[in-house]
């Protein structure tokens, strides 16, 4: 269980981490996720021990690993945690089965156990043939899996990610989404993972925090942040494709009549249908682009800032220039005030 209470990380006046408190049980898989500069890797380094907070506290269990209230924090190797970053950092002099032995070395462990250790953890990881090669001898999806490897083969209780698979390309992100999942389950250590990609936060968390400038906007279950979205900015950011916001100004006369004035109405792409021509409930938008999402379509328009995406079964062909017009369901799925708070 990891236990972070009123977390602040300020850089002079800023506040990159602002007020944070979260509850992480054990086992679970957290995700941090966020656009860039919103605190993710400040979070990440407070808990891995390579800053220290100035203010409030972080538990990994019963115990206080950091204390911003009184300025310290325990050091990085006596934290029980193992930490991935996007880039691999292996040491270009080891092998493959050297760079995984050296932190059981450093940690004392008699050398027959640290044997049968990195032959066990190569294999989970499916690189036992590489033991002997250098980093500068395998491609760069293995070398991210033997930094996986070294990481979990001391045993820690907390592992650490901050956008590991960053680096890769997207066949094999997909690929290793899962195969991290399955280290995780195989460990069995609470894990949290940095990223700015919600889809790798959504299919990967068993809890996410999204965050912005700082503070957690929603900490739940993927489906909780889609059901659910607690804020304007975490209906637009979750979600394949994310919720479309509609400002209640701009809504055609039989859509707005019973929304207060200043609100912003969400609509879900899947509940929209497009036409070509205007019929009730309808909003005119230029049409962006079209593509084909598992056997449906997506639809995307633009007028002027405005960006609505819907996806639908079957639509008229469009092409650049032709207007598409939007049908929007009788009620939005929620309604959100002018400083982005949800109001129904
Ligand atoms: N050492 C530092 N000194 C001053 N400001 C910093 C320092 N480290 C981070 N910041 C600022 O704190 C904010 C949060 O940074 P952080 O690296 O945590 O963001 P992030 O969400 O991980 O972003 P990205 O996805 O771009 O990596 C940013 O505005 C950043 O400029």
């Amino acid at each position: 269980m990891i236990r972070i209470e009123n977390l602040v990380k300020s850089f002079g006046a800023f506040n990159a981490v602002d007020d944070i408190s979260l509850s992480v049980p054990e086992g679970a898989f957290l995700v941090l996720v966020g656009p860039s500069g919103c605190g993710k890797s400040t979070m990440l380094r407070m808990l891995a021990g390579l800053e220290t907070p100035s203010g409030g506290t972080i538990a990994f269990g019963d115990r206080i690993v950091s204390d911003g209230n009184r300025g310290w924090t325990i050091d990085p190797a006596q934290r029980d945690t193992g930490l991935v970053f996007q880039s691999y950092a292996l040491w270009p002099h080891m092998s493959v089965a050297g760079n995984v032995d050296w932190p059981l070395k450093i940690a004392g462990m008699a050398r027959p156990e640290r044997q049968a250790r990195v032959a066990e953890v190569l294999t989970m990881l499916g690189i036992a043939p590489l033991a002997t090669r250098y980093p500068n001898e395998i491609s760069g999806g293995q070398q991210q899996r033997v930094a996986i490897a070294r990481m979990i083969a001391p045993r820690p209780s907390i592992l650490l990610f901050d956008e590991p698979l960053s680096n890769l390309d997207a066949k094999l992100r997909v690929e290793m989404r899962t195969e991290l999942l399955r280290v995780h389950r195989a460990t069995g250590a609470t894990s949290v993972y940095v990223t700015h990609d919600q889809v790798e936060a959504m299919t990967m968390a068993s809890h996410v925090a999204v965050l912005n400038q700082g503070r957690v906007e929603q900490f739940g279950t993927p489906e909780d942040l889609v059901r659910n979205p607690a804020t304007a900015f975490v209906a637009t950011f979750v979600g394949t494709p994310p919720a479309n916001l509609v400002p209640v100004s701009v809504l055609p006369r039989e859509r707005a009549a019973s929304l207060p004035a200043q609100a912003s109405a969400m609509y879900r792409p899947e509940d929209l249908s497009v036409s070509a021509i205007p019929i009730e409930g309808s909003l005119a938008f230029d049409f962006a682009e079209a593509s084909p999402v598992a056997g449906r379509t997506m639809l995307t328009g633009i007028s002027d800032s405005l960006r609505i995406t819907a996806v639908v079964d079957a639509a008229p062909r469009f092409a650049v220039g032709d207007k598409v017009h939007f049908v929007l369901p009788e009620a939005p799925a929620a309604l959100f005030g002018a400083n982005g708070e949800r109001l129904s």
